[in-house]
């Protein structure tokens, strides 16, 4: 089994990573499953294509091995694409989902339907020491629910509608959402470079 590092914390990315690269057969090992203590990495790139580039390349410096990162976020249209790469720290530092989302639902309170439109953007880079990092982008159209729903997936799932869904995302199964999603779709732009790696 071929075995690749994720660069991040967030174990609602690790698991989809996890189920998407296993039809590759790549077993993933994310920042959660080293024994040493990882500080958090500053990710004060202006776009989501450099976050995911600064947390790759942290990374596969320290440790020397090819490292994948996701810089990902939502980014609603009424509000002129916030919270974009500012997603996780949208209702303060703590980074917590409940609150980011429901920050979402106030400011777009007097927002009428056809105007929540909304994507998800996912950027993934790919580094390795000694090569050129990548990136790509993947992304999933949507719309805002007027209230949260659903159990599944994590972040601003409960609140987003695909396009073509009358369900959340988190109303959606893994697989379901993992066949349809912004990540799913930055994930397909690097399929060669998965299925060649030794
Ligand atoms: O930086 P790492 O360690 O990877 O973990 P993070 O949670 O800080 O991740 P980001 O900096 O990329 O911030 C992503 C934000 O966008 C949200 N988000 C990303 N992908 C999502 C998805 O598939 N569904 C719902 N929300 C998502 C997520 O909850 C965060 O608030
Ligand atoms: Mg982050």
């Amino acid at each position: 089994m071929k075995q690749l590092v994720i660069a991040t914390k967030n174990a609602g990315k690790v698991e989809e990573f996890r189920d998407m690269f296993s039809k590759y057969q790549i077993s993933v090992k994310s920042l959660l499953d080293f024994d040493q203590e990882i500080d958090d990495i500053v990710e004060d790139g202006e776009t989501f294509e450099e976050n995911a580039t600064i947390k790759a390349e942290t990374i596969a410096a320290e440790f020397e091995i090819p490292v994948v990162a996701d810089d990902s976020g939502l980014e609603i249209d009424a509000l002129d694409g916030a919270p974009g790469i500012y997603s996780a720290r949208y209702a303060g530092e703590d980074k917590n989902d409940q609150r980011n989302l429901e920050k979402a639902l106030r400011e777009l309170n007097n927002v009428p339907d056809q105007k929540r439109t909304a994507r998800f953007v996912c950027a993934v880079a790919v580094a390795r020491p000694g090569h050129e990092t990548f990136t790509v982008r993947g992304t999933c159209e949507g719309t805002i629910a007027r209230h949260p729903k659903g159990e599944g997936g994590f972040g601003y799932d409960p609140i987003f509608v695909p396009l073509h869904s009358d369900r959340t995302m988190a109303e959606h199964t893994s697989d379901e959402k993992n066949s349809i999603s912004h990540r799913k779709h930055a994930i397909l732009k690097i399929e060669e470079w998965l299925q060649d790696l030794s």
